[in-house]
């Protein structure tokens, strides 16, 4: 997969606060990737200095393999905070204003009303949308070049949960057309149910990245139980693809190898004649591994 943006040791200092600290990782095409972290842990000066909004305090950034100009600008469509749309005018009139600053094709406009959900309402004043509305409108909005990314942040800050779960559906459907989402957020569950990666910060460090759903299986334990655990723990030892196991109560917490799973265990017990009283697939959460990296 290319790489849509690639971030080397990108860092930012206010005064005595280090905002951002050394960050590198890569964006893929087509991801949809998620900077997860506490109020205050660099999420908004990431993607301040990659929209070239905020001067880098050191280290680089590349767009499509090159350095940030008018023409990788036009690739992209930003929404930082929440735009100012005349209140009295019409969805479509102030699309129309939009796309007549942006220099985009006035064709765009009923597409992006269309993607977000709003072609019904076009004629609709500004004023009388749910805040939902408006910040689908404001999606549109960065829509209207047709960028092959999108970058949000907190998109769905403020919303009620019909609103959270209007934008987070909007966010797969641009994802769903081959383009590339980055958001900034500070709700896991966000992160967890729209993003395909993600990198955790706090206090301006990068503390863990990679594919949502790695980390996800990363963290499968499981809890078996057996009438005698000697023989258990015995053959635990034996097993290759057994990553970690601990005695806990009355059973055994293990941990197995990428790509092996509680049917693994189950046979190869049952084929040493140990029948297993108890064989109960504990995820780890996400939200319990969050609460570890942001505090550890
Ligand atoms: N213009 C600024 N001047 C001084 N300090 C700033 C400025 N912008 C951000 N900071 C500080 O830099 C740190 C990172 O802020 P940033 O806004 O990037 O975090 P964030 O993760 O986006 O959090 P939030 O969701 O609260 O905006 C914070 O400690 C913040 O107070």
């Amino acid at each position: 997969m290319a790489i849509v943006l690639d971030i080397n040791g990108l860092s930012k200092r206010y005064g005595n606060i280090q905002a951002l600290d050394a960050l590198t990782l890569q964006v893929e095409e087509g991801s949809i990737y998620g900077l997860l972290g506490p109020n205050g842990s660099g999420k908004t000066t990431t993607l301040g200095m990659v929209l070239d909004v905020i001067r880098p305090g050191g280290g680089s950034f590349s767009w499509f393999g090159s350095s940030v100009s008018k023409t990788t600008k036009q690739r992209i469509g930003a929404l930082l905070e929440t735009p100012n749309f005349y209140p009295y005018l019409t969805a479509k009139r102030n699309l129309q204003m939009v796309a007549h600053i942006k220099g985009a094709d006035s064709a765009s406009i009923n597409r992006v009303l269309d993607l977000v959900g709003l072609g019904t309402r076009s004629n609709t004043p500004f004023k009388s949308f749910s805040l939902g509305m408006k910040q689908r409108l404001a999606i549109g909005a960065a829509m209207l070049n047709d960028p092959e990314v999108l970058v949000l942040d907190e998109p769905t800050n403020g919303l009620d949960p019909q609103g959270i779960a209007e934008v987070r559906d909007l966010i797969l459907r641009i994802a769903a057309q081959g383009k590339t989402i980055i958001l900034a957020s500070h709700l896991l569950d966000e992160v967890e149910k729209v993003c395909t990666h993600m990198a955790v910060l706090r206090s301006g460090k990068l503390m863990a990245n990679g594919s949502v759903g790695d980390m996800l299986a990363a963290q499968e334990q499981l809890f078996i139980c057996a009438a005698a655990l000697e023989p258990v723990l015995a053959l635990l030892e034996r097993l290759p693809y057994v990553a970690q196991f601990r005695p806990e109560k009355e059973g055994v917490l293990l941990t197995l190898s990428e790509g092996y799973t509680s049917q693994d265990i189950n046979r190869d017990m049952f084929a040493q004649d140990i029948v297993l009283s108890q064989l109960i697939v504990r995820r780890k959460s996400l939200e319990a591994q969050f609460m570890e990296i942001i505090k550890n």
